[in-house]
C-alpha cells in the first residue's frame, strides 16, 4: 500500500503561507496582488478550471479578473487583449486557459504576454531561463510537482525519474526540472512519448514516475517498479450515467494497480491538480513582489 501524496492537504498549507505573506507584503505598503485569466469559448473542464483559480485568488486575498470570450473571437482581438492587459499596471500575472479554438496560434498568444506578467511560465524568455537555472517562472504543474515532492521529503539526487509525456505544459519542463542542479532535482531523466518503443522497459526502470499523456489509466501496475513514487498528472473526464454530473475523473495510471506497487502516488482528483492552483497563486505573488526579473533587464 502506497503512501498517498495528497495534493489537496498540501495546497492548502501553500495557500496559507500565501495568505500570511499577501498580509506582510500589504502591511509593508505593496499592492495586492491581481491575476488576470482569459478563457475563450465553452470548454467545461476549461471552466471548471478556471472558476477554481478565481475562488482560490479570492482565499489568499489576490484580486482577479476573468475576461471571457467567445470561441468565434479573432486571433487578432485576443492578441489585443493580452497587450492591453500587458500594458495594466494593476495586473500582475495573465494566464490563457488552454486549449484554444483551433483558428488561434496557442503560441502567437501566450507568447505576446510580456515575460513578467507570464505566471504560467510558457514565454520563451522563461523556459530559456528556466532551462539555464535562472530566475524564472516556471509552468505551474511542473512547479506544484516539485512542491509536493519536496512537501513529502522525497529524494530526487541521482534517481531515475521517467516523464511520459513531453508537452510544453508539463513534460517538457517537468523533465528539465528533475534533470538541473537544484533541489528536488540532480536526477538522471528519461523523457518519453509517442515514439519511444518498449514503453513499459523505461517506465519499469522508473524510481519517480511521472505521466502526463491525457489517457485514462494508460499505466498499469505491472509496468511500475516495486517502491515507485508515481506521480500521475493525467486528469480527463470519462462519462458515467450514475454519477450526479454525469462523468468521473480519471488519471493517466491505473490507481488500483499501480498502488500496489508504488512507495508513495498521487491520487486523481486531490492530487498534482490542486497543487497547480497553488503554484499559479505563488508565481503571481512573485510577481506582486516583482522578485523575478528584479535585476535584469529584458530583451522584449
Ligand atoms: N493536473 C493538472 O494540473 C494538469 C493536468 N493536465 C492533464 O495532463 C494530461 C496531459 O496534459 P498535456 O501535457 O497538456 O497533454 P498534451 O496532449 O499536450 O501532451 C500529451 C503528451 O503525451 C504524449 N503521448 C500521447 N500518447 C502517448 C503514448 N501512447 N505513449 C507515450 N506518450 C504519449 C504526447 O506525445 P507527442 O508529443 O508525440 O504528441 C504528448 O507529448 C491531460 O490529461 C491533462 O488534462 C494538464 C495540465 C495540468
Ligand atoms: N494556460 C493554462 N494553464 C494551465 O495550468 C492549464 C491550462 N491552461 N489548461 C488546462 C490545464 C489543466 N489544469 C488543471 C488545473 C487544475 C486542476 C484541478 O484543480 N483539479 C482538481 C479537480 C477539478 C475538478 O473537479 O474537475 C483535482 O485534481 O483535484 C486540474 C487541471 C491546468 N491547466
Amino acid at each position: 500500500m502506497a503512501e498517498i501524496l495528497d495534493g489537496k492537504l498540501t495546497s492548502q498549507a501553500l495557500k496559507d503561507q500565501i495568505a500570511e505573506e499577501v498580509k506582510a507584503f500589504r502591511a509593508e505598503g505593496g499592492k495586492q496582488p491581481h491575476l488576470a485569466a482569459i478563457l475563450v469559448g465553452e470548454d467545461g473542464a476549461s471552466q471548471t478550471y478556471v472558476n477554481h483559480k478565481v475562488k482560490a485568488c479570492d482565499e489568499v486575498g489576490f484580486k482577479s479578473t476573468l475576461k471571457r470570450f467567445p470561441a468565434d473571437i479573432s486571433e487578432e482581438e485576443l492578441l489585443k487583449v493580452v497587450e492591453d492587459i500587458n500594458a495594466d499596471d494593476d495586473i500582475d500575472g495573465l494566464i490563457v486557459q488552454l486549449p484554444l479554438p483551433k483558428h488561434i496560434s496557442v503560441q502567437k498568444v501566450t507568447d505576446r504576454i510580456v515575460p513578467e506578467k507570464d505566471v504560467d511560465g510558457f514565454h520563451p524568455v522563461n523556459v530559456g531561463r528556466m532551462t539555464k537555472n535562472l530566475p524564472s517562472y516556471i509552468s505551474a504543474t511542473p512547479f506544484g510537482i516539485l512542491k509536493l515532492i519536496e512537501h513529502y521529503n522525497i529524494d530526487t539526487f541521482g534517481k531515475h525519474c521517467v516523464v511520459v509525456g513531453r508537452s510544453n505544459i508539463v513534460g517538457s519542463p517537468m523533465s528539465i526540472l528533475m534533470a538541473r542542479n537544484g533541489k528536488p532535482g540532480n536526477a538522471t531523466v528519461t523523457l518519453c512519448h509517442r515514439y519511444t518503443q518498449g514503453l513499459e522497459q523505461y517506465t519499469r526502470q522508473a524510481d519517480i514516475l511521472i505521466v502526463a499523456v491525457g489517457i485514462p489509466e494508460f499505466i498499469k501496475g505491472d509496468m511500475v517498479k516495486e517502491g515507485a513514487v508515481v506521480i500521475d498528472v493525467g486528469i480527463t473526464r470519462v462519462e458515467d450515467a450514475s454519477k450526479k454530473r454525469g462523468y468521473v475523473l480519471k488519471g493517466d495510471c491505473e490507481f488500483s494497480s499501480c498502488e500496489e506497487k508504488a512507495s508513495h502516488i498521487t491520487p486523481v482528483p486531490g492530487g498534482v491538480g490542486p497543487m497547480t492552483i497553488s503554484s499559479l497563486l505563488y508565481n503571481t505573488l512573485m510577481s506582486a513582489r516583482n522578485e523575478v526579473y528584479q535585476s535584469d533587464v529584458l530583451v522584449k
